[in-house]
């Protein structure tokens, strides 16, 4: 009996050894390549994606009707581009003024795909605090929920009562609308609220890509007691981004749609962003031998992996053969469809 108990002790310690040994030997690797990553992208003197379809500035001049009968805003941020998100919107003519006068409260979604390990979000909430607006920070993720949705109309409610009614004698029932930019989550918030306080299905379509929800203000009761209606609302961007550093982290999160940028540069800032994290599970998730920062190499060897390769015809100098080639784009399409379902690891792009 003893004697198998130490054989067990044993395996476990080999075990451990093991473990050890793979992780530092995957971390010297990373470290003798860290002086060939790239500490610069090169956007190639790329213009900022515009991406202000019709839907969203008619949806920006509704928001902006319905904004006095509101009672409190839902301010819904992707949690890996938060700063970004937050200055954006408030950057946002329509909603400048009224930010900071309605109750307000902001809710950090798709956490299950953000790195809390340096405090990013920790530090927002600070900057939150200091700049003295009237909100209250809700960490959320319709997944792997650490703080569920009941705790939502709770917090809600704790909002409005902090602030005088200025719009409104009496309140039977409340009104609240949901703003982010495209792909945030907002649609998949409303339905776990329904789900959660009515337990009614879904009433507002989800999708992995940006733009499904076109039709503006839609009105969805969320609650019953109290009476607590949400309005549903296109993402919005601003018509103009800042730079195309920031178009770049906004289509990497999937908020615009991928052809306006580009699924080749998207899936080669990816890389960029990965390897200057110290992110590297894609090398085992694709069979490579290392880390690269070349970005024709790895989509080559995901091509490869994937049986994504294309039999084309070509002119050598034996005369025409056919010859295989991998499918680049099919390629960059997997590596970022990885990314956004958090299968190349968690992180922060702020
Ligand atoms: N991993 C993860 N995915 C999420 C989370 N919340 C939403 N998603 C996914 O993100 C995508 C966009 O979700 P939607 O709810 O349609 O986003 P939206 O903000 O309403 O999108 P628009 O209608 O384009 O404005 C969908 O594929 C969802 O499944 C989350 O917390 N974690």
């Amino acid at each position: 009996m003893q004697l198998s108990q130490s054989k067990c002790s044993l395996k476990a310690n080999e075990g451990r050894w093991i473990y050890i040994w793979v992780n530092s030997m995957k971390l010297y690797q990373a470290l003798r390549h860290v002086d060939k990553f790239r500490t610069v992208f090169d956007f190639g003197g790329r213009e900022v994606a515009h991406w202000f379809p019709g839907h969203m500035a008619k949806g920006l001049k509704q928001m902006r009707a319905n904004l006095k009968s509101v009672d409190c805003i839902i301010e819904i941020h992707d949690a890996r581009i938060s700063f970004l998100l937050y200055y954006t919107i408030k950057q946002n003519p329509v909603f400048q003024d009224t930010l900071s006068a309605k109750p307000h409260l902001l809710i950090l979604n798709k956490m299950d795909l953000a790195d809390l390990s340096n405090k990013q979000v920790q530090i927002l909430a600070a900057a939150l605090a200091e700049s003295h607006v009237s909100s209250i920070l809700l960490y959320y993720s319709y997944i792997y929920s650490a703080e569920n949705p009941e705790e939502l109309v709770p917090k809600v409610m704790d909002i409005i009562a902090s602030k005088p009614r200025f719009n409104r004698e009496e309140i039977t029932n409340y009104c609240l609308m949901v703003i982010g930019v495209p792909n945030v989550g907002k649609s998949s918030l409303i339905n776990s609220l329904r789900r959660t306080n009515l337990k009614k299905g879904r009433a507002s379509r989800v999708g992995g890509e940006p733009g499904i929800t076109k039709a503006v203000l839609t009105k969805i009761q969320v609650c019953e007691r109290p009476i607590m209606y949400l309005l549903d609302t296109p993402g919005v961007l601003p018509p103009k981004i800042e730079s195309v550093e920031t178009g770049m982290k906004l289509a990497l999160c999937g908020t615009i749609l991928d052809h306006l940028v580009g699924e080749d540069i998207i899936a080669d800032y990816l890389l960029y962003s990965l390897n200057r994290l110290g992110k590297f599970s894609y090398v085992d998730k694709y069979d490579l031998q290392e880390p690269s920062d070349d970005i024709q190499h790895v989509l080559k060897r995901i091509a490869v992996k994937l049986g994504k390769t294309q039999r084309v015809k070509a002119i050598t100098g034996v005369g025409n053969v056919t010859i295989t080639i991998p499918n680049y784009t099919a390629a960059a399409y997997d590596f970022i469809r990885a990314f956004r379902k958090g299968e190349l690891g968690q992180v922060m792009l702020d």
